[in-house]
């Protein structure tokens, strides 16, 4: 019963996040979509910043999909926010639409000021 609860209530109020990879190969971009409904980890929560602690690589090991692998690309101190960075926006099909972008709150003096999607886009 409270498996039942917490199943209709995770998926009406928690935040999914669903995850969309772009990798260039040659001129050829590889889209991943990576919907973490029904599993994912605590890596879902982890912000972008412009001047980040830890990196995103895709590993792919006997298998098409990739697994996302993130690492620590310098020392992080106790108390520090593990952040990466979402990259630049190399989708070729949607267009970023200029007016709905999302603001970059990471506050770094490098900061790109948005994030590389739209308020609503699926890029
Ligand atoms: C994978 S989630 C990160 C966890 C989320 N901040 C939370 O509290 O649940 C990605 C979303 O977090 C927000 N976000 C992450 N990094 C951000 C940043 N540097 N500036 C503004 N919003 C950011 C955006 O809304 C983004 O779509």
């Amino acid at each position: 019963m409270a498996r039942k609860l917490y199943d209709k209530y995770k998926r009406k109020y928690f935040m999914n996040f669903i995850f969309c990879v772009n990798e260039k190969f040659g001129e050829n971009i590889v889209k991943t979509i990576i919907d973490p409904t029904e599993s994912g980890n605590i890596g879902r929560y982890i912000n972008h910043s412009c001047e980040p602690n830890c990196k995103l690589y895709t590993i792919r090991i006997n298998n098409e999909v990739p697994k996302l692998c993130i690492f620590a690309c310098k020392d992080i101190n106790e108390s520090e926010e593990i952040c990466f960075d979402y990259g630049e926006n190399i989708s070729t099909d949607t267009p970023l639409d200029y007016k709905d972008r999302v603001a970059c709150l990471c506050g770094k003096p490098t900061c790109r000021k948005y994030l590389p999607y739209d308020k609503n886009s699926f890029n």
